[in-house]
């Protein structure tokens, strides 16, 4: 297992953001799209009303048991519904129930290269006014460096990107 202290939950003041995001648009339904050891899952489980229910969706499923016991110490563990299996699968299962339209917020922050994918379903389940954050839109310019090949480009074979010098 890689060390999930690698994998770069956002940092405290991001969360404040979203916390604050969260309950200025009173979310009661939101989506952690890569959830890791939970931090960020927390950070909503505890905007949310007492009968609200982040989906969680990790695909690594000792990160996820690494969360279980702060989740409970905090009292949120009812307030979770954590799918282990590729988050993708789980967008198109809450499609397929329809739920479209029916999420407050989503927060995107799983393998870069399937942010289209992510994105593009999110936008499906968001509410009107909802909101989908992106983590790591910029990263620290690494999406302008092709030799890391990471994003999957279609943006970049639309269009080539060119630099100035
Ligand atoms: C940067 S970490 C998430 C940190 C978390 N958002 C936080 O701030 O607390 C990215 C996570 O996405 C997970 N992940 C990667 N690919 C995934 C996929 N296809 N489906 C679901 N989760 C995935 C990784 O296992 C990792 O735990």
């Amino acid at each position: 297992m890689e060390d999930p202290k690698n994998l770069m939950m956002v940092a405290a003041e991001q969360a404040q953001f979203i916390a604050n995001l969260a309950k200025l648009i009173e979310v009661n339904k939101p989506i952690e799209i890569g959830m890791c050891t939970g931090y960020n899952a927390l950070n909503l489980a505890l905007v949310v009303p007492e009968n609200g229910l982040v989906v969680a969706c990790e695909i690594n499923e000792e990160y996820v048991n690494i969360s279980k016991p702060f989740l409970k110490e905090a009292g949120v563990e009812d307030n979770i519904d954590i799918r282990i299996k590729p988050a993708a699968e789980t967008l198109d299962e809450l499609l397929t129930a329809g739920e479209a339209g029916t999420f407050d917020f989503v927060f995107i922050d799983p393998d870069k290269k399937n942010y289209e994918t992510y994105y593009e379903k999110s936008l499906q389940l968001v509410r009107k006014g909802g909101i989908v954050a992106i983590e790591n839109v910029l990263w620290g310019g690494q999406v302008i460096n092709p030799a890391l090949n990471i994003w999957n480009l279609r943006v970049q074979k639309k269009s080539p990107l060119k630099l100035s010098k």
